[in-house]
């Protein structure tokens, strides 16, 4: 097991932005046919944040998070990165967020080291910063026996891992990560909390969207319920869970928890 202790240079790239807003989606809007995806949603999440995006299976939480990091264009709405327009200013936007996106796609036939090395002279980072950042997160995400092994045969979790190293490479300001514990033993679990707590501490903002109710609880300042396209609670943490758990109040927002009682008979022998 490598003990996570002091790790890249997380927060540095960009002068520091002059807003308390990390991220700000305004009346964002989009339908799929006759799906409203996403219906005006509006969400801020402040600079020094831990957000936490819940909400049930088609919820509209990929859809959202996608639109918010200019992946998919909106029917309606806005989106700015520390008060850059997505869509307007992407360069500038784009420059301060690295993104975990859901369903990662990336050259498969590269190794974990070379897509590392790529990825950050893509962002124009020089090759000596992108060999020592590299290292120092194939290292720390506990992927260095795996960094001469082809993506296409790395598991689904060390996929998630070498995709945070890919968001984490060129120092972003906010991260924006769509489910980044799935699929993820214990031990890089806990690394990766290590790592976003460290990022945040330092003034970073994480958006993450996840279904595990306590780890949202745990790691998240503040957190919005999305349902049916719609955000029907948002907040800081305690806030929004009131006196309950944060998953019982979501059971309540989201009027879930009654079914799996019935039927299936056949299941019991
Ligand atoms: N490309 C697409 N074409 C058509 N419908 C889509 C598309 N992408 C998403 N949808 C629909 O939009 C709605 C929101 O989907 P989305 O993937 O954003 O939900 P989610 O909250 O991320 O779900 P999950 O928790 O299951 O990942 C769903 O009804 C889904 O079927």
């Amino acid at each position: 097991m490598t003990e996570f202790s002091g790790g890249p240079e997380l927060i540095s790239d960009g002068e520091a932005p002059a807003t308390a807003t990390a991220l700000r989606l305004s009346g964002l809007y989009k339908v799929f046919g006759s799906t409203t995806a996403v219906d005006h949603v509006n969400l801020e999440v402040p600079s020094g944040s831990f957000f936490g995006l819940v909400g049930p299976n088609g919820a509209g939480k990929t859809t959202a998070l996608s639109m918010a990091v200019g992946l998919l264009r909106p029917d309606g709405g806005r989106a700015s990165i520390f008060d850059h327009d997505v869509w307007t200013d992407p360069t500038r936007a784009k420059s301060l967020i690295g993104v975990l996106p859901d369903g990662l796609s990336v050259p498969e036939r590269l190794t974990g080291r070379e897509l590392l090395t790529y990825t950050g002279r893509l962002h124009g980072l020089p090759t000596s910063v992108v060999t020592q950042r590299a290292q120092e997160l194939l290292s720390v995400l506990e992927l260095t026996d795996a960094e001469r092994t082809m993506i296409i045969d790395y598991s689904a979790g060390m996929r998630k891992k070498i995709g945070l190293a890919m968001a984490l490479l060129h120092g972003p300001r906010l991260l924006v990560l769509d489910e980044p514990f799935e699929a993820v033993d214990p031990v890089s679990a806990s690394t990766i909390r290590t790592i976003l707590g460290r990022f945040v501490e330092s003034g970073g903002a994480v958006v993450l969207s996840s279904h595990v109710m306590a780890l949202v609880e745990q790691l998240c300042t503040h957190v919005a319920v999305i349902t049916q396209g719609r955000v029907m609670a948002a907040g800081d943490v305690d806030s929004v869970r009131g006196q309950q758990s944060l998953e019982q109040a979501f059971m309540h927002i989201v009027g879930g928890g009654t079914g799996g009682g019935e039927g299936l008979s056949w299941l019991a022998s």
